[in-house]
């Protein structure tokens, strides 16, 4: 039997086309939809999504997200269902969730961006508009990309310590979301930002810094394509350390404005550590010691920071639907 269900309202985001008795052969998706992250409505979408499933005659499921992050009840339905993609509808901090419990289930996962920032999404070439990237869900086109762990958190965008994850923080306790609160919240934190002490150990080289915010990169940027790392590569084996550093408060917005537009080449870090405000490379994995225990984000979300941070890449990691080269 086929049966289907009409989405109804934001608590009750369900929708299915799926005949448990046939064999399944070709695609079988989840999508995994966060009722409340970004500002804008999905029920069009989700409406779009059925329609064309149906017209399609695809395998489909429709799932609401939850605030845990736990998503064991979905391993199982991966085997019992022969779920070949997980589709998350949401912004980074669920896209983390959902490819952290899952990335090592043997689906490709797809994003259609509906949160603030779209970090991954942005830098994978994700079109953000949504009936696009569910376009682009549709062609089904995947290919490996890496993430990261930072003291055993799984990350697969962009983390770092200091002023911008005191923004992730601040954000968080915010009753609304959306790119103008986040706006709000980082001018306020400018005003307040003072550098931290950090140690940064690399494999054969360590030295101290005083900096505003470490930025630890998979993807180019932090969101919304405001790019700090702009030679990063989803799929290079290496992470984009960029480190701020203290630097007369007046400078601090054309230096990282310098840095998001990438002029900045990529820097010999010995040459450059005493000269230039911002340090940046790429490296496999890398120690930072952080005794004054700035704030840590991972993937945009408010984290325990701690006193030593072990950061190394996941070679990749995940299989992830986005445009081919
Ligand atoms: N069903 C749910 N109910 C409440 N919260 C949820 C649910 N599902 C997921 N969440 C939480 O929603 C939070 C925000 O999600 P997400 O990061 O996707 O949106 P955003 O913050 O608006 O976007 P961005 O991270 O791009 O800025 C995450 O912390 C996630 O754990």
């Amino acid at each position: 039997m086929t049966y289907g269900t009409a989405i109804s309202s934001k608590a009750e985001i369900v929708g299915t086309q799926r005949d448990k008795k046939k064999p399944v052969t070709g695609r079988n998706i989840v999508y995994l939809v966060n009722p409340i992250s970004g500002t804008s409505k999905k029920d069009s979408l989700l409406k779009v999504i059925e329609s064309i499933s149906r017209q399609q005659k695809l395998q489909y499921e429709i799932i609401p997200t939850n605030a845990s992050g736990n998503y064991d009840f979905l391993k199982e339905k991966i085997y019992s269902d022969h779920i070949t993609d997980v589709i998350i509808i949401g912004g980074d901090g669920t896209v983390n969730q959902v490819i952290e419990a899952l990335h090592s289930q043997p689906v490709n996962f797809g994003i259609i961006p509906f949160g603030s920032g779209n970090g991954l999404a942005l830098a994978a070439g994700i079109p953000r508009k949504p009936r696009q990237a569910f376009e682009l869900v549709l062609e089904g086109k995947a290919s490996a990309v890496d993430a990261f762990k930072i003291n055993g958190r799984f990350s697969c965008m962009l983390s770092g310590l200091g002023f911008d994850a005191q923004v992730a923080h601040d954000f968080a306790a915010k009753a609304s979301r959306g790119l103008l609160t986040y706006t709000q919240q980082s001018l306020m934190n400018y005003f307040k930002a003072q550098p931290y002490q950090f140690e940064i150990l690399l494999d054969d080289f360590s030295f101290f810094t005083d900096a505003f915010f470490i930025s630890i990169a998979n993807g180019n940027q932090f969101g919304n394509n405001v790019t700090i790392a702009p030679q990063a590569s989803l799929q290079d084996g290496l992470l984009d350390v960029v480190i701020v550093q203290k630097m007369n408060k007046a400078r601090l917005p054309f230096a990282i404005l310098r840095q998001i537009r990438g002029n900045n080449q990529l820097q010999q870090l010995v040459d450059d550590m005493s000269q230039k405000n911002i340090l940046y490379f790429q490296t496999p994995g890398l120690t930072i010691r952080n005794p004054k225990l700035a704030p840590l984000h991972v993937d945009g979300e408010p984290r325990d920071t701690a006193a030593e941070l072990k950061i190394e890449v996941l070679p990749n990691c995940f299989r992830l639907i986005r445009p081919q080269a």
